[in-house]
């Protein structure tokens, strides 16, 4: 979940590496005379104000801070709270002696207004809000010791935590945790989103996102390239024309999707309906004779040929605009030989499920088609365990690429998308648990497919779709994550997709 408030801006859609940050806020401090004391006197404002807004009826704060920066942060938020009448404990992890800098001038501003210093021991449960400023962006290597059983013993606290710039013991760049890390309630960063909130294990760490660019001008963020882009729903929703007055089925595309072998029809009937309702003006589903005849009963809307062998694709390919293969395709005789007809037919393709797994087993490079495995279908095509693929999603998205060509999307938590061009790859920021359910994957594959044959290139399909379903999910998450199934995702692009959630 991403939210903006008062006080902070609206999420920015450039994401970047800790390092890009660093230059963000040197060129702030060197170029544009803003002192580093300033900006961490900033940092410490937004992040008090965002806690006073999110627990308005909190009384009593603990603040864990460590030797940096981000320990720096801490120290403000301690002073402004005990100004404003709240009881404060600060508990210092490292030595004190070590704070350097604007880090030991907030320390000493603290102090000086009567504010105390203990060890971090144990963390007092008589408290409202935790406030865990010991690691910002300047971690690198593994939380251990006194640092690891803090971060440990704060998620285990039930009062909220609110984390100063990074949950620490997240990694900026990866979102790796780096041995523990903490589980915020929410999350208020600073200067440039890092890039690791939203990979890895950023999305189940950070919590409620707030972001503030500490009023830096705009004109610093031009001078840094952007690692990744975040998108979303809000941000791609401008990128789907409205239709013709004059449009007629012929122009809004002629989907075929391939799949369906015995036992496996459903994967396919999703795909197909999801792409109607994403606006596809036509949708053929060539599948296995077993089932043609029942399937087209299901949904009047759909047109359904069965397909005894390849050579029966032939007129139905013809026809298509755009092609998707693999939901439900299984990977046996019948399978095999429909894909591999399709594979170099040269129309706008979408390969997913069971395609992937075929395609992984003979390896081609394809200039323009849009790949979208699922975890563990990324492990087979790169010949590597799951765990490496989620170890660093955003390396397996840039050699998927690099290695089967087109555009790759990366499923799962923080879906990402790599079209190979200049452009940083993208990682959508919406989506729940809720979507991680049979069939959700194959909702996906039609929707895509329907906006690559409205007209969009495959990038933009991809993005668009990615962004769409996510949406879609979220909407059909209001009613709550557990028990959601595909077919509520399809009943939420309607309203979704022509800006109509409200009524
Ligand atoms: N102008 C600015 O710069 C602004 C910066 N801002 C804030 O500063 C943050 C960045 O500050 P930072 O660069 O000082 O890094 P930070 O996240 O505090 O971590 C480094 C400290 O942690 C320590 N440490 C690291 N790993 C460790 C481990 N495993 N176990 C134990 N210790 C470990 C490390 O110790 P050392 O490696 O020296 O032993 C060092 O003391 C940023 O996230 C934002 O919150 C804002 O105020 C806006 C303006
Ligand atoms: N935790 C999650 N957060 C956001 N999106 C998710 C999450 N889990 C799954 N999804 C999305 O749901 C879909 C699941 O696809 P897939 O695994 O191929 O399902 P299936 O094969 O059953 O159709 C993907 O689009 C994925 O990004
Ligand atoms: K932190």
């Amino acid at each position: 979940m991403t939210r903006s408030m008062p006080d902070t801006d609206r999420l920015p859609h450039a994401l970047y590496r800790a390092e890009q940050v660093r230059n963000l806020d040197r060129t702030a401090i060197e170029d544009f005379d803003i002192p580093g004391i300033e900006l961490m006197n900033r940092a410490g404002a937004v992040a008090f104000r965002c806690l006073r807004d999110r627990w308005p009826a909190a009384r009593r704060l603990t603040i864990l801070t460590g030797t940096g920066n981000n320990g720096g942060d801490g120290y403000v938020i301690a002073r402004l709270a005990r100004a404003a009448g709240l009881t404060v404990r600060l508990l210092q992890l490292g030595d004190a002696e070590r704070l350097r800098g604007d880090a030991a001038v907030s320390c000493m501003a603290y102090r000086n207004a009567g504010g105390t210093v203990e060890p971090c021991s144990a963390l007092p449960r008589e408290t409202d809000v935790y406030v865990d400023a010991i690691f910002g962006r300047g971690l690198e290597r593994a939380v251990e010791a006194q640092w690891a059983d803090a971060v440990m013993a704060l998620n285990g606290q039930r009062a909220p935590i609110l984390a100063v710039d990074m949950p620490s013991g997240l990694h900026s760049d990866t979102g790796r945790v780096l041995g523990v890390a903490v589980k915020a309630s929410a999350t208020v960063s600073f200067i440039g989103l890092k890039q690791g909130l939203f990979i890895g294990a950023g999305p189940e760490h950070r919590g409620d996102l707030y972001f503030s660019a500490l009023e830096i001008p705009a004109t610093v963020y031009s001078r840094e390239i952007l690692s990744l882009r975040r998108v979303d729903w809000d941000q791609q929703r401008a990128s789907l024309a409205p239709r013709s007055r004059v449009a007629h089925k012929g122009d809004c595309g002629h989907v075929l999707l391939i799949g369906g072998a015995p036992g496996m029809s459903g994967a396919l009937r999703l795909a197909g309906e999801a792409a109607l309702r994403t606006g596809a003006g036509l949708v053929t589903l060539a599948t296995h004779p077993q089932h043609a005849a029942w399937l087209n009963l299901t949904r009047p809307e759909l047109m359904v040929a069965a397909v005894e062998c390849p050579e029966a694709l032939g007129p139905l390919v013809e026809r298509a605009d755009v092609i998707a293969i693999g939901p439900g395709l299984g990977r046996d005789d019948w399978g095999r030989q429909l894909w591999a007809q399709v594979r170099d037919l040269g129309l706008p393709l979408v390969v997913d499920a069971d395609a992937l797994s075929l395609l992984a087993e003979m390896p081609v490079y394809g200039p323009d088609w849009i790949l979208t495995p699922h975890p563990g279908e990324a492990a087979r095509l790169l010949q590597v365990g799951v765990r490496e693929i989620e170890q660093d999603r955003l390396e397996a998205v840039r050699v998927l690429q690099e290695r089967y060509g087109g555009t790759a999307v990366l499923k799962g938590a923080g879906t990402l998308i790599n079209d190979g061009s200049q452009r940083p790859p993208a990682v959508c920021s919406d989506g729940n648990p809720g979507m991680a359910t049979a069939g959700s994957g194959d909702v996906l594959t039609g929707m895509v497919a329907a906006l690559r044959g409205q007209g969009m290139d495959a990038d933009a399909a991809a993005t668009a779709g990615v962004c769409l379903h996510a949406a879609a999910g979220d909407f059909a998450a209001r009613q709550g994550e557990r028990g959601l199934i595909a077919s509520d995702i399809i009943a939420a692009l309607r309203p979704i997709a022509n800006g109509i959630e409200g009524m």
